[in-house]
């Protein structure tokens, strides 16, 4: 299977997570990247390939212009204000506020997010940018005749709304190679979401349509990150009606009960017969993962691949989270060789 990485990961090099109260170093760290990458290389997986630049369109077929153009210029406005620390959101349109855009870039921080644990640095942007080409890359490869492909993406992507950035993520990397393959076209794609944590923005931005079904695989969200969606009534608006669904786990959570999640999405997404299938790869769901609660662990991950393949569809892997930086490279690279052994 080939892989696509770009360097420029290392632009996103945020060195503030707000966490408990205080600042800390980030969890989705430039190492993680580097770590995958490594063990791609020791096993041999296949040719790493940089990407190539696709520039904004594809990326404007998820986002909205004035949501793009707010991400290139943030850091520069920041930096205008003189303000000392790193971007951080800290004030949003609640419950009976007005949902307008300001002026002010405190206002538009908290008008253009969700969360407040994802500064935006110096070269952000540059990152962001990358991370979408490497998914779009090896979008590419699988739209030309690759029976798979693995975008080695970072930042992740699955929490970014067509106008919000949170959860570690800016560009929705997984929604925009979906739109691609649309674009290029497929009628119907798939994105199945086996992050530990619910994909809010994947599901928000096809939630209206039935020609992208989006499914998801996380955490409780009544106990963990994003909180405020990813339940299981939530299944999909007008068009999209019955083209999303949430299975949600409590704490603890196995991956012999896991695997039950995993068996009755891939027969919705069999029954749905896509024409490509996007899989939103974070490795959260370790049993060592720090800020997660599943008990997933390394030889499952094999496990998970093999039944991934059994769909037998053009498949684009895209890296999430996963946030156990000593195992992230034998988890991830494990779905793959798990994903060639069952094809
Ligand atoms: N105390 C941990 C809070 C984590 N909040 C953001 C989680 C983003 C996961 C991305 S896959
Ligand atoms: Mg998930
Ligand atoms: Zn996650």
């Amino acid at each position: 299977m080939k892989t696509v990485f770009s360097p420029l990961h290392n632009r996103r090099t945020a060195t503030t997570e707000l966490d408990g109260g205080v600042l800390i170093a980030p969890h989705e760290k430039p190492s993680r990247a580097e770590t995958i990458l490594g063990r791609v290389k020791q096993e041999q997986l296949g040719d790493v390939l940089a990407p190539d630049d696709f520039g904004l369109e594809p990326v404007l077929r998820v986002h909205t212009p004035d949501y793009v153009s707010f991400l290139q210029g943030c850091w520069e406005d920041w930096e205008a204000e003189g303000k000392p620390g790193e971007a951080i959101p800290a004030v949003w349109p609640g419950r009976g506020m007005r949902e307008r855009l300001p002026k002010d870039i405190d206002g538009r921080l908290g008008y253009y997010s969700f969360a407040a644990e994802t500064s935006i640095t110096e070269g952000t942007w540059d990152a962001a940018c990358a991370s979408a080409n490497v998914a779009l890359t090896a979008q590419a490869l699988v739209a030309n005749g690759e029976p798979a492909a693995f975008a080695l993406c970072r930042p992740p992507g699955h929490h970014a709304h067509a106008d919000l950035f949170g959860g570690y993520c800016f560009f929705n990397n997984a929604a925009i190679s979906a739109q691609a393959f649309r674009d290029q076209g497929a009628k119907r794609v798939a994105i199945l979401d086996v992050d530990f944590h619910h994909g809010n923005g994947t599901q928000a931005i096809f939630y209206q349509r039935s020609d992208v079904l989006t499914i998801s695989l996380h955490g409780d969200p009544d106990l963990v990150f994003p909180h405020f969606l990813g339940f299981e009534d939530e299944t999909g608006e007008g068009d999209g009606n019955g083209y999303n669904q949430n299975l949600v786990y409590p704490p603890g959570t196995p991956f012999k009960v896991w695997r039950e999640g995993l068996e009755t999405a891939c027969q919705r997404i069999a029954e749905y017969h896509p024409d490509a299938l996007v899989i939103a790869l974070g490795v959260d769901t370790f049993e060592d993962d720090p800020i997660s609660f599943f008990k997933l662990t390394s030889a499952d991950y094999l496990l998970m691949g093999e039944r991934l393949a059994e769909l037998n569809l053009p498949t684009l892997f895209t890296m999430e989270g996963g946030y156990d930086v000593d195992a992230i490279g034998v988890n991830v690279v494990n779905v793959l060789k798990g994903f060639e052994c069952g094809r």
